[in-house]
């Protein structure tokens, strides 16, 4: 008997990134002959009989060992390697990117070593999340045992049982080797966000089952009452062009600064601002000297840390902030030493734990960083720390990770309750900046606040201009007009992230971009944490303008001048892309925001979710999905219909202007039109009417009949010609043909 090893994992998890690229790379697809589809049912029939043959194995295995519902473990198979991992391969290579694992520093394991988890063994907290944006992360459960044979045959050798198997190996690309190397030498790049997709959705559908009535709600959709008003907030507004400001520093009233000028002075010389940003000091006086509670939504980039890094500095007691990255833990930290504040976080990548355990009982860090899984076993360290030092507050950053019904959902964070009420004298903080108003009241529910202050500063991010437009599958050719700037200046005044659903697209974008003369570098899970790191630091220090990256980058991320954000591709749903955007313009100028997309970037979300059975979360997530296809779709503001998504205020103040978004721009532009034909007196109509949507659908039913009457043989030039009635020698011989100049 052995232990099932990470390879066992690896392997499925292989299977899994294989089926859902193949799944990836159809979407794409246009024609396939009648041979090869045949031939491609049979091969996928065939890998579907492996699968099962796969999972009954699976099941034998699993029933000896694990109570557990077998499709659940299949499904989770990413998350089981955290939850019952029975074995970690400890890194050579890159030390930086692996588990640091106490414990096994202990034992003096070596290399290539493993480490069986047993009870006494504590890895909490132990990953190294870098790139596990929000990776559930759990204690493991007790190792289980197969057989060496089950195990051989997991590896998928032609042994036993399990003679059928070997197919799945037969489907890895030869290209993909280096990949899938890189992939098991890291730990943490298993997190492989291509899919995260698939682990948040088998998370949710997991936990969703634990959801109560009272925690369900319709989550309302853009309905046709909310595009009217939406209509008729920009009715109202055409032809005002004039850009509207953001509620920023200039309400400089009593009620947002302090009457004692104490506390001017430690926020000039330690954070060397003048003056609090509106919301900044009610938020930090009710903690100080109310003891409130606060759920704190404040838009991306306004200015949250401050609210929760300010208050211990004044006090010299202690800030505990609960955050979901390492990575954005030690930036913070970093950029608090170089403010000369002591900070610190307990987790995997702090090295001399004993002295920074000693230095925080004696009160020298104004700030303590660290994980919600740290919290979920640490209230012992917590309340130790408030009865030596004090604590002034508990500050938990990205609190929508709390709700299952967030983007952004961590099983840890869930948890946060029970610390919360386990330390019921010190105020809780809890930040973001995407919560609908479901997701607030999830937030204080589940964190358990009391009486707590709700600050929502609004969402909107004027500076931001919103487009989209088609994406032809050539990224080259496509972003060409994007990327005009770069291209004519040799200096780039400012920066640009581009965003693609998956590590593939990252790397042929990668190179598009490098092949149109921009220098830029990739970034994803499957690159080694050095070559991330590298991505990282040139493109903050202005090494390179353009990084390309899918959306493990950039949380945290707070660059002033990034000019454009561009998503190749769909994004997933409307909360992570306004968190995306808020990359964008942190400095208050004007930059944009461009989303290239196609029909098919749906299709492997909307497969994903057929395969859910909690209908309700399936329902939810569906919702998400189309809003984000509306915002796509929409011939309205888009700035209103991505703020109908988290405001149930009235929209009418906002936007409709010039720099809002593409459409805004057309309509102001057309009305203008039609004002000049107006003064001439022409009587001609501009060809588009100013605020309505077109419609297309004679065109489109005309075309395809087109299509139809040329018995679908063609592309669509010979019936584009046959609708306009060419006279080309091409058409001749389909003159008679019904429809023939129909669109004359
Ligand atoms: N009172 C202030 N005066 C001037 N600048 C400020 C003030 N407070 C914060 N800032 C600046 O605002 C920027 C954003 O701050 P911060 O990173 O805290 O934003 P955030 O709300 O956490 O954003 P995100 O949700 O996107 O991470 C930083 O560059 C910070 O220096």
């Amino acid at each position: 008997m052995a232990s099932v090893s990470v390879s066992v994992k690896e392997k499925l998890q292989e299977l899994r990134c294989r089926v859902s690229d193949l799944l990836i790379d159809l979407g794409d697809s246009c024609e396939v002959s009648d041979q090869d589809q045949r031939r491609l049912c049979s091969l996928a029939d065939e890998a579907v009989k492996n699968i099962q043959n796969l999972k009954n194995l699976l099941s034998n295995i699993v029933a000896k060992s694990v109570p557990c519902n077998l499709d659940t473990y299949v499904q989770s198979t990413k998350r089981s390697q955290k939850r019952k991992q029975s074995e970690v391969i400890l890194e050579s290579d890159d030390s930086d990117s692996t588990v640091d694992y106490n414990e096994i520093d202990k034992d003096q394991k070596t290399t290539g070593d493993t480490l069986n988890f047993t009870d006494d063994v504590d890895i909490f907290d132990d990953y190294n999340l870098d790139d596990e944006p929000f990776a559930a992360k759990e204690k493991p459960e007790d190792n289980y045992v197969i057989s060496t044979e089950e195990e051989e045959a997991l590896h998928f050798r032609d042994r036993g049982t399990c003679k059928t198997v070997p197919v799945p190996v037969t489907v890895i690309d030869e290209d993909d080797t280096d990949q899938m190397a890189a992939d098991r030498q890291i730990l943490s790049a298993e997190e492989e966000e291509d899919f995260e997709q698939v682990f948040n959705l088998q998370e949710y559908a997991s936990v969703s089952t634990t959801v109560t009535e009272a925690d369900q709600f319709d989550d309302d959709d853009f309905d046709d009452d909310m595009l009217q008003e939406i209509g008729q907030a920009e009715k109202s507004l055409t032809g005002d062009n004039s850009m509207s400001e953001p509620e920023e520093d200039d309400d400089d009233d009593l009620q947002n600064q302090p009457q004692d000028a104490a506390y001017l002075q430690v926020l000039k010389q330690y954070f060397g601002y003048s003056k609090f940003r509106p919301m900044q000091w009610k938020i930090i006086n009710s903690v100080l000297n109310e003891k409130r509670d606060n759920c704190v939504i404040m838009a991306t980039g306004y200015g949250k840390s401050l609210c929760y890094q300010f208050p211990s500095v004044f006090t010299g007691r202690t800030t505990v902030v609960i955050s979901p990255l390492i990575s954005l833990m030690q930036d913070q930290v970093l950029g608090l030493k170089v403010a000369n504040i002591d900070a610190c976080f307990l987790g995997s990548a702090q090295e001399n734990m004993k002295v920074v355990m000693e230095n925080l009982m004696k009160g020298k860090y104004r700030v303590l960083y660290i994980t919600p899984e740290f919290a979920e076993g640490g209230s012992g360290v917590i309340s130790e720390l408030n009865n030596k030092v004090g604590i002034d507050l508990i500050a938990i950053d990205e609190a929508h990770c709390v709700s299952q019904w967030g983007h952004d959902f961590r099983a840890a964070y869930r948890n946060l309750g029970k610390f919360r009420s386990s330390l019921p004298s010190i105020p809780v903080v809890a930040l973001t900046a995407t919560a609908t108003m479901d997701v607030r009241k999830d937030i204080c529910r589940s964190l358990h606040l009391k009486n707590a202050v709700i600050t929502c500063t609004g969402f909107d991010r004027p500076n931001l201009f919103l487009t989209v437009g088609p994406k032809m599958g050539n990224p080259a050719y496509d972003l060409r007009t994007q990327l005009q700037d770069s291209i004519n200046k040799q200096h780039l005044n400012g920066s640009i992230i581009i965003y693609c659903p998956t590590k593939k697209t990252t790397m042929d974008v990668a190179a598009a971009v490098k092949g149109i003369g921009i220098s830029c570098l990739p970034y994803h899970a499957g690159l080694t944490n050095a070559n991330r790191k590298e991505a990282h630091n040139q493109f903050i220090n202005n090494k390179i303008k353009v990084v390309v990256a899918t959306v493990a980058f950039g949380m945290g991320i707070d660059k002033p001048d990034v000019r454009k954000v561009i998503h190749y591709g769909a994004p997933k749903d409307i909360e992570s892309y306004y968190q995306e955007i808020g990359r964008a313009g942190r400095d208050g100028l004007p930059s944009s925001c461009h989303v290239f997309y196609a029909e098919g970037d749906f299709n492997t979300s909307r497969f994903l979710l057929s395969k859910m059975t909690d209908v309700n979360f399936k329902k939810h997530k569906l919702k998400m999905l189309s809003k984000m296809q509306q915002y796509l779709g929409t011939a309205h503001c888009r700035r209103r219909l991505l703020l109908a998504h988290f405001e149930s205020k009235s929209l009418e103040d906002i936007g409709g202007t010039e720099n809002c978004c593409d459409n805004c721009r057309k309509r102001i532009e057309n009305s203008r039109t039609q004002s000049y034909y107006d003064s001439k007196n022409w009587g001609i109509k501009p060809t588009i009417a100013p605020d309505e949507p077109l419609d297309y659908s004679k065109e489109a039913r005309d075309l395809f009949g087109a299509i139809e009457s040329l018995g679908g043989r063609f592309g669509i030039t010979i019936p584009v010609m046959f609708l306009i009635g060419s006279s080309s020698q091409k058409v001749q011989k389909f003159l008679k043909f019904p429809g023939y100049g129909k669109g004359k």
